[in-house]
């Protein structure tokens, strides 16, 4: 049986889905990127727990690096201001780049991230979504390459996903009971 936390009222990923979805995610990035000089990029602090899967999952040669962005502040809403927070350490020039998001959800953040990081002329510039909440009649300006799986419409936490900084260490991916949100 696994062991949920108290305030999670529905488990919509487990350990062993996650687990599944990332080594797929792995052997398709292992093989796209043979021979390329590849970086991985994870935006923090959300797709910490993602990247350390992740690059696991992946057997050809990488660099990483991280960078903080930030929109959503406290609360269960976007305020529609990408902030960067913490830069790039490394010149990602002529290199292979992969974002590493936990979630695309709005767009905003990644696609804040893709017109920042295009300007420093990367070989190449692609995104590794760990969840994708494609909403119905909803565009989205990025197109992640890998995607690990579809996300209902509503506010998920666990696998480095947070609600008010709490819940990242949960090693599933849930929703909330509607009293904890208020
Ligand atoms: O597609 P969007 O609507 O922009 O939402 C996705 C972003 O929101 C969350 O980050 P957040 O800004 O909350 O910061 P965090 O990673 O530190 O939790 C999440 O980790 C993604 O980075
Ligand atoms: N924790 C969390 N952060 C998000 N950022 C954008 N969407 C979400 C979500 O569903 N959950
Ligand atoms: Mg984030």
């Amino acid at each position: 049986m696994e062991s949920t936390h108290p305030d999670v009222e529905r488990v919509l990923f487990s350990e062993a889905d996650i687990k599944e979805i990332v080594g797929r995610m792995g052997a398709e990035i292992s093989r796209d990127y043979a021979g390329k000089d590849l970086v991985l990029i994870a935006v923090l602090r959300g797709a910490v727990v993602f990247m350390g899967d992740l690059m696991r999952a992946i057997t050809c040669p990488l660099a990483i690096d991280f960078m903080a962005v930030s929109s959503y502040g406290e609360g269960a809403k976007s305020s529609g201001v990408v902030r960067i927070v913490k830069d790039l350490d490394m010149d990602i020039k002529g290199r292979d780049v992969l974002i590493v998001e936990d979630i695309l959800d709005s767009g905003l953040t990644l696609n804040y991230l893709m017109k920042s990081l295009s300007h420093r002329k990367p070989a190449s510039l692609e995104v590794a979504a760990f969840l994708w909440k494609d909403v119905e009649g909803r565009e989205t300006a990025v197109e992640p390459k890998y995607v690990g799986a579809h996300c209902p419409d509503e506010f998920v936490v666990g696998y480095g996903l947070d609600f008010a900084e709490r819940y990242r260490n949960l090693p599933q991916v849930g929703v909330l009971k509607p009293e904890v949100y208020s």
